[in-house]
């Protein structure tokens, strides 16, 4: 992991590990920071500050056994956030833990809950955890539709992609239009909802709002024009984002994720630098959104991807 301990990229941020605890019900554990602490009253994902002498993981395990009595047996990393409070810089390291032991319990009095991930409210944690909850509400695979000619072997492919469990979905429709268009996104979007999916728009927020998607992809040249306005009225928002600076205007317009790309080269945009996975994790620990690798990707890439900082992968291959 690039960015753990004293060699945080966020100069003298307080480094802070995070951990996610789930119960065999797959729910998440919260406690409440007591009121005389820094963000105290809010809920926060179990944790403390990384020691100069320690890794996230490390720290993670002892303020584990510290606050909770359990002991860390493997981690995985899920996501770096930088914040700035105002009155105190973090950079928060969150692990998700594979496999623990023991029982979780409240050793410095602090209250314990158990929730599931589409339970957790942004509105009741720190101002840096929304990117956390982001992170644990979105999937590993973001599948982006191929362009269609062909409505009813677009529509299998989308079926295929449903039935192997995809459960976010881009409509990046560009060779229809009109109610062609529409018809076959809103056929999309109820295939997606029978299968428990969300569907993104590409570049369309008329379109999103008109058949009830869940939000919008925003393309690099629209997140240049975007209020935060326009980003709150679409629901959830992506953004294609290929710079540090793009990245960093998707965090400001308070997108829920971006997708930063070339990683690898590929054959729809050949004349593209690759970032590689150097260049990519570089950039990816600078934002606290949570991002997509694309360009290049297999489905099954989703565990590099995720070593080099990434949620997971997205694509068109195995659409
Ligand atoms: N543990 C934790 N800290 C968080 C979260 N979100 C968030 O902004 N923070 C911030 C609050 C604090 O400024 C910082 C954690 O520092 P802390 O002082 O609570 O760490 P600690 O557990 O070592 O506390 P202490 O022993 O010094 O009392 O990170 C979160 O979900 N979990
Ligand atoms: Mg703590």
């Amino acid at each position: 992991m690039p960015n753990t301990g004293a060699e945080g990229v966020s100069g003298d941020a307080l480094q802070v590990a995070v951990g996610v605890v789930r119960d065999a019900a797959d729910r998440v554990l919260i406690a409440q920071r007591a009121p005389a602490r820094h963000q105290g009253g809010y809920w926060e994902f179990p944790g403390g500050k990384i020691e100069p002498n320690e890794t996230a993981e490390s720290a993670l395990t002892r303020e584990l056994a510290e606050e909770l009595g359990i002991t860390v047996q493997a981690t995985r990393p899920l996501i770096c956030v930088p914040h700035d409070y105002g009155d105190r810089r973090v950079y928060l390291n969150v692990l998700e833990v594979l496999d623990y032991t023991g029982v979780p319990a409240g050793l410095e009095e602090q209250p314990l809950r158990w929730l599931t991930t589409d339970a957790l409210d942004p509105a009741a944690f720190p101002a840096a955890n929304r990117a956390i909850i982001s992170a644990l509400q979105l999937p590993l695979h973001y599948v982006i539709s191929p362009d269609c000619t062909d409505p009813s072997a677009w529509l299998a492919g989308l079926q295929a992609a449903l039935q192997r469990g995809e459960r976010l979905i881009q409509f990046r429709v560009r060779a229809l239009a009109g109610s062609d268009r529409s018809a076959l996104a809103a056929e999309a979007l109820r295939r997606c909802h029978a299968h428990g999916a969300r569907l993104l728009i590409n570049g369309d927020a008329a379109l999103a709002r008109s058949i009830g998607a869940e939000g919008v992809h925003w393309t690099a040249a629209q997140l240049q024009q975007l209020s935060r306005q326009d980003v709150l009225a679409a629901g959830v928002s992506g953004g294609s984002c290929h710079s540090p600076a793009e990245l960093a205007l998707a965090e400001s317009l308070g997108l829920d994720f971006a997708v930063l790309s070339p990683v690898a080269a590929t054959r729809s945009h050949p004349e593209a630098t690759p970032l590689g996975w150097g260049q990519f994790t570089q950039w990816v620990s600078e934002t606290a959104l949570p991002v997509y690798a694309l360009g290049g990707m297999r489905p099954d890439d989703w565990d590099q991807a995720r070593a080099a900082g990434a949620q997971g992968v997205a694509g068109i291959s195995g659409f």
